[in-house]
């Protein structure tokens, strides 16, 4: 899948040089404080794939008359999106939130709340979704993860990358608050790994790492440049009993309270001496709202490092022994997951986080383990 041409008013291509000149111009222009004002901004996206004609109002939703939050939800049938959907429902309330997904959803889903299909490679109908329903912050879920991903890097790259563009678009021209989540695997094996700050080298090796990356340059790019409302967070792996992961490096440490419960027993494919950084799921939909409803001033960047714990499977095992003294853990290596593993933080720095807007993590390892196996009806259901 390819983008379409930069074209300028309608259909005409923008000759490089007129175009550069007007950037430039917008540059030299632009208000001290690095954010650019819309005026500029509807001339500018007016040049821009999606044809908006070059006097549209870009902050369309300035006029909208409500100050109600409504939210839409991207691929949001996936190990995180239903409980975010719960968490920001609690909030917000049942009917401003909206599920999407490119799948069919089961029926408790269904029956809970709004759904409805969403893919976002489709850009009109991302555009009719926002517009009919008036949404005003959108949390972008879709993603292939750093496994399948790999085992896929043109879809990776067609779902990360131009399903990116397009959500950054639509969230720009209709003025959305927009919520992107990064991950561990943002970083490489040049980065500093114990701890891995907000800032230094990211040269990650998968598709997944790659596509994040550009999502954060790409979201900071347009908060700068277009003014957007760019949040993000670097998510360690998350933990979850209601639903299951999709197909990443951490899924381990979900499985295994799976198979603890129903078999005594787990084969886990990273090596028992692997640290990662993790996090309870309850932790992330906080820190997740807590970072959309923090006041602009407060933050200094708009990529943020996100932390709660951090531990090897051999940590983990000994943490549910303590509660099933029969659990028995074997490792078979997955040479893949094993060599993104080995690239990513052990431990995260999230200081910057702590500092602006006030994180803080609830759960640390005896208490993630405790609340996952008190969840066993629900890990079981999940299975
Ligand atoms: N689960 C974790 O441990 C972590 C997740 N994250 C990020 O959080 C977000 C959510 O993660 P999960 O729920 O775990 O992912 P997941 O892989 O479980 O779910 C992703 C969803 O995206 C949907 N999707 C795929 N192609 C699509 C398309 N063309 N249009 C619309 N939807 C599409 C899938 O159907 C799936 O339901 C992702 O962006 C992921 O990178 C970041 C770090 C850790
Ligand atoms: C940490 C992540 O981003 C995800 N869980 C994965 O392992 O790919």
């Amino acid at each position: 899948m390819r983008d379409l041409p930069i074209t300028y008013g309608v259909g005409r291509a923008m000759p490089g040089a007129k175009m550069l000149r007007q950037v430039a111009g917008q540059m030299l222009a632009s208000p001290a404080c690095g954010c650019w004002t819309s005026a500029p901004l509807a001339r500018f996206l007016a040049t821009s794939p999606r044809q908006i004609p070059a006097d549209a109002n870009f902050h369309s939703g300035s006029f909208s008359g409500s100050d109600q939050t409504r939210i839409l939800i991207t691929g949001g049938l996936g190990q995180l999106g239903v409980g975010l959907a719960n968490f920001l429902r609690k909030r917000f309330g049942k009917d401003n939130v909206i599920l999407s997904d490119i799948r069919k959803p089961p029926d408790h889903i269904f029956h809970s709340g709004p759904f409805i299909y969403s893919d976002i490679l489709d850009y009109k109908n991302l555009r009719e979704i926002v517009v009919n329903n008036r949404i005003t912050w959108l949390f972008h879920y879709s993603a292939l993860l750093s496994a399948v991903g790999e085992a896929n890097v043109p879809l990776a790259r067609a779902v990360n990358i131009t399903g990116l563009h397009n959500v950054l678009d639509v969230a720009a021209e209709h003025n959305l608050r927009l919520f992107v989540p990064s991950t561990i695997g943002a970083f490489g094996p040049t980065s500093p790994r114990n701890p891995t700050p907000d800032l230094c080298i990211q040269r990650p090796r998968t598709i997944y790492g790659v596509s994040k990356v550009h999502a954060e340059l790409m979201g900071e790019y347009y908060h700068y440049r277009y003014g957007l409302d760019f949040r993000c967070l670097r998510y360690p792996g998350i933990i979850s009993a209601d639903s299951q992961p999709g197909g990443g490096t951490t899924d381990y440490a979900v499985r295994i309270f799976h198979d603890a419960i129903k078999n005594g027993k787990f084969e886990c494919n990273l090596k028992s001496s692997t640290r990662l950084p993790m996090m309870y799921i309850d932790d992330c939909l906080r820190a997740t709202l807590e970072v959309m409803e923090a006041p602009a001033e407060s933050l200094s960047m708009r990529t943020y490092n996100v932390n709660a714990m951090s531990f090897t499977p051999e940590d983990l095992a000994q943490e549910l022994l303590k509660h099933i003294p029969e659990f028995q853990i074997t490792y078979n290596v997955d040479s893949v997951r094993q060599a993104i593993a080995d690239s990513w933080p052990m431990n995260f720095d999230d200081s910057n986080a702590r500092k602006d807007w006030g994180w803080k993590h609830d759960f640390d390892l005896p208490e993630l383990v405790t609340t996952m196996l008190n969840s066993d009806t629900r890990v079981a259901q999940a299975n």
